[in-house]
């Protein structure tokens, strides 16, 4: 059982506990030793008083029984019991006389006792005998005394006195430190600086003791040295954050080039660099789709491939660069012609385009590329190897899908429109041609 009694937990109640237990020892010690001292005090008076009394006393008693007083030796004896604070004495005459003061029964002849014998003077005939019982002399009947009481009392409140006294100052030289360090044990934290505690350099007085002395200073180390590791460990974990910080920049900025590269990669992946529409891909993705749509809602679908003419030797006479300028001209004419949201227009490839022009029947269409094909030659683009008014000019093949002209795949209503620009060019070219 390691249950300890509440009140006595803590050092500064047991110590207090302690001194007043030895307070108390002390009082116990000193009360018997002053005791005893007295009973033997006491008996050496009581037995020198009974020596005396043969001198004071056998005379005067001698004469009054002599001359028959009796009264006059009863008053003598117990004059006797009293001053001599005797328990009793008896006085037995030759002749049978009896006399006794204090209790009327005697103890026997065993019992603790001294006699004397009465004799006249000038006669050593013996006329009696006093017998003399001494006062009892025990430890209780001291302690019963008021002097003894008082003196040990006295005793009693000084060694209570001075047990306060001996734990106030244990507990100012020791236990206060004790507590103090106690308490900040119990608080301890080490994300807090030392000088927070009293272990700190400065924490305790210089006259507390140099065992707690010790303790304090090896307490200060470990906190010293969790301190640095702490701080050590929270540099590291800045340092980690930063670099955890850049690398998430550098892989966010990775990310948004990425991104950019990604974006690119699928423009030019569905688109023709040179002129920024369509390209083949991108054409033929709409147009198998388109052809569906056409042929689920049985709506119309007109496909055409435009072909600039001459650009062979438009490019040996004005050169390449030209070439390219010249298609990325006609690109932005068609663009500008063709700008619903359902219209696409892309280059195919070289000089050769495909405007793919969803709900358009083959009149309407067909309207509206002889106007774009009018136009362009209307811009009057000189090309010097032209039999066409040595401008520039485009040929154009057209085929369109409707319920009553019903292609059977994309495939073959792109080979029509092929076919048709076939015909324009070998017909003298700068014209539209309708597939059959
Ligand atoms: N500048 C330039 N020329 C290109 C480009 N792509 C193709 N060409 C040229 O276009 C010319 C096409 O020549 P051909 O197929 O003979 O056709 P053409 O000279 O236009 O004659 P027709 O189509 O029969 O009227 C070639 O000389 C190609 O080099 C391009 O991106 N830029």
């Amino acid at each position: 059982m390691n249950a300890t009694y509440a009140p006595l937990r803590s050092l500064k109640s047991r110590t207090l506990m302690g001194l007043l237990l030895l307070g108390l020892a002390m009082v116990l010690v000193l009360g018997g030793w002053h005791l005893r001292r007295e009973l033997n005090l006491q008996a050496e008076q009581a037995e020198a008083s009974q020596q005396l009394l043969p001198l004071l006393y056998a005379e005067p008693l001698s004469r009054a029984m002599a001359s028959s007083q009796t009264s006059a030796a009863q008053r003598l004896l117990e004059a006797m019991v009293s001053r001599h604070e005797l328990q009793s004495a008896e006085l037995r005459g030759r002749d049978g006389l009896r006399l006794l003061s204090g209790p009327d029964a005697l103890p026997g002849q065993d019992s603790p006792h001294s006699e004397f014998a009465l004799r006249l003077p000038g006669d050593s005939e013996e006329i009696g005998r006093v017998r003399v019982i001494a006062p009892e002399l025990s430890a209780w009947g001291q302690l019963g005394k008021p002097s003894m009481q008082h003196w040990l009392l006295q005793l009693l409140a000084l060694a209570l006195a001075l047990g306060l006294g001996a734990a106030m100052l244990v507990d100012r030289l020791l236990l206060r430190h004790l507590r103090r360090m106690a308490s900040d044990m119990e608080r301890f934290d080490p994300s807090r600086p030392p000088s927070e505690f009293s272990w700190f350099d400065d924490g305790l007085p210089a006259r507390t003791p140099a065992e707690l002395q010790q303790i304090n200073r090896a307490m200060a180390h470990v906190h010293q040295s969790v301190d640095q590791q702490l701080q050590r460990k929270q540099r590291e974990m800045r340092d980690l954050s930063a670099q955890v910080a850049q690398q998430a920049r550098a892989l966010h900025e990775a990310q948004a080039a990425l991104d950019i590269k990604q974006r690119e990669l699928a423009q030019l992946a569905r688109h023709d660099k040179l002129t920024g529409l369509a390209n083949r891909r991108e054409f033929d993705d709409a147009l198998r789709r388109e052809f569906k749509r056409a042929q689920r809602q049985q709506s119309r679908l007109a496909l055409a491939v435009l072909d600039l003419d001459h650009l062979k030797a438009y490019n040996e006479l004005h050169g390449h660069d030209a070439g390219d300028e010249l298609l990325r001209r006609f690109a932005r004419l068609l663009g500008e012609r063709f700008k619903r949201d359902t219209d696409l227009v892309a280059r195919l490839g070289g000089e050769e385009f495909g405007a793919l022009l969803p709900g358009f029947d083959a009149d309407s269409a067909q309207g509206l590329l002889e106007s774009l094909r009018e136009e362009w030659r209307r811009l009057s683009l000189p090309h010097g190897a032209s039999p066409v008014d040595a401008v520039v000019t485009v040929s154009i093949g057209l085929a369109a899908y409707s319920p009553a002209q019903p292609y059977l795949s994309p495939l073959a209503l792109m080979q029509a429109a092929d076919e048709a620009l076939y015909i324009a060019k070998h017909a003298g070219r700068d014209r539209l041609s309708l597939a059959a």
